[in-house]
């Protein structure tokens, strides 16, 4: 394993410079010199140049390069902030590089499938949980790092590029990871909450997407806050069953990473997932709203990951069922609509 001197070691990495990459960055760079990793030469460059990437700005402090090797040369702590469709692409560039020393923090909230060589979705019967990655998963499975944890909560990049006041929830089984997740990441504006739940906090800030959905589309269909109110509720009783059918633990879920999220995303204009209910709901077909999106709305692919589980798993819930319907099959929002407020939910709370 190469040594490292001592002046290298306090460097961050970061790879993926989109919106929520950039935020966290920035945040970074107020404590500590910062590398990050874009692919195209082209960002590298306006990022060492200009300090800015898509008309963000890049803290000044912040140096860019598109070599992975390097990256994990300089730098301990990596943060990847890539959406999940990329991350076995991306994990797998930089796995030569990654050593057992390497602590690894992830800020992605979508999944992964683990199928054979040439399995779809589409072509298997059944999926199973062991078929299913969360982003820690993935690293676990692909790298040979052992320090993991994720970072998850109401963190709208557009508001922490701002300075508003913010929390997350660093979670990892290993406390040295949420510690260093602290130290780095704390200021006055920003609040770090540890977990030892990484995979239910995981699964909190993915399945949050799906409700977002649902949210904006009430909200494109004008159907005001009361409506919000149960969706929001009913929405947090379906994450909580997913979740532990998943691995989670309910703390999770009802706490800032869960619920927390939850309330914020279902609330922001934003929030892509919110966006894209919202088109949907003023009639735009999914295709040209994807087209027309440059961020990733990772909540899409994880209704199809999600309605696909539960279909093997004999499980039911009900706002993503009508949602994969709508997405993928010809249901009017109008109908699932109808559908839900039908469903004989009788329990309010049967989780605890
Ligand atoms: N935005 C937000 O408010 C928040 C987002 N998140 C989560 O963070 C994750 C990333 O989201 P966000 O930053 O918003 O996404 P964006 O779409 O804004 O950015 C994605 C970034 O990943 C890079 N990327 C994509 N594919 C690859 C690849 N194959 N190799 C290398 N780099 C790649 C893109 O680079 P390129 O420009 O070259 O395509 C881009 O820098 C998502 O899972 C999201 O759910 C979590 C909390 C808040
Ligand atoms: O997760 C987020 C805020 O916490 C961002 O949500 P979107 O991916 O829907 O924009």
């Amino acid at each position: 394993m190469p040594s490292k001197s001592s002046s290298e070691t306090q460097m961050i990495g970061v790879v993926g410079m989109g919106s929520f990459g950039t935020a966290v960055a920035n945040m970074l760079a107020e404590k500590n010199p910062v590398l990050v990793y874009a692919r195209k030469e082209e960002v590298v460059r306006e990022i060492n140049e200009t300090h800015t990437t898509s008309g963000r700005k890049v803290h000044p402090d912040i140096l860019a390069t598109f070599d992975p090797e390097e990256l994990c040369r300089r730098c301990n702590i990596l943060f990847f902030m890539v959406p999940s469709a990329a991350y076995f692409e991306v994990i797998r560039k930089f796995a030569p590089f990654l050593y057992p020393y390497h602590l690894i923090i992830h800020g992605t909230k979508g999944l992964a499938l683990n199928l054979e060589e040439g399995q779809t979705l589409e072509k298997i019967e059944k999926l199973k949980r062991e078929q299913i990655l969360t982003m820690s998963e993935v690293i676990l499975q692909e790298t040979v790092a052992v320090r993991v944890g994720c970072l998850a909560g109401p963190n709208i990049s557009t508001e922490l590029i701002l300075g508003h006041p913010a929390a997350t929830v660093i979670a990892s089984h290993y406390n040295e990871v949420i510690l260093e997740g602290q130290r780095l990441l704390r200021s006055e504006r920003f609040q770090v909450y540890g977990n030892s739940d990484i995979i239910g906090v995981e699964l909190s800030g993915v399945l949050k997407n799906i409700i977002a959905i649902a949210a904006g589309a009430l909200a494109g269909l004008g159907l005001g806050e009361n409506a919000k109110g149960l969706l929001i509720s009913r929405g947090m009783v379906e994450m909580v069953h997913l979740s532990k059918a998943l691995g989670g633990s309910v703390q999770s879920v009802i706490g800032l990473a869960g619920v927390g999220d939850l309330v914020t995303t279902c609330n922001s204009v934003h929030s892509r997932n919110f966006t894209v209910g919202y088109r949907l709901a003023k009639g735009e077909p999914l295709a040209q709203i994807l087209n027309s999106m440059e961020e990733v709305a990772e909540g899409i692919n994880t209704i199809r990951i999600v309605n696909a589980f539960i279909k093997t798993a004999g499980l039911r819930a009900p706002i993503t069922e009508n949602l994969y319907r709508v997405l993928f099959e010809d249901l009017q929002i109008e109908e699932a609509l109808q559908f839900l407020m039908k469903y004989p939910f009788s329990v309010d709370v049967d989780f605890v």
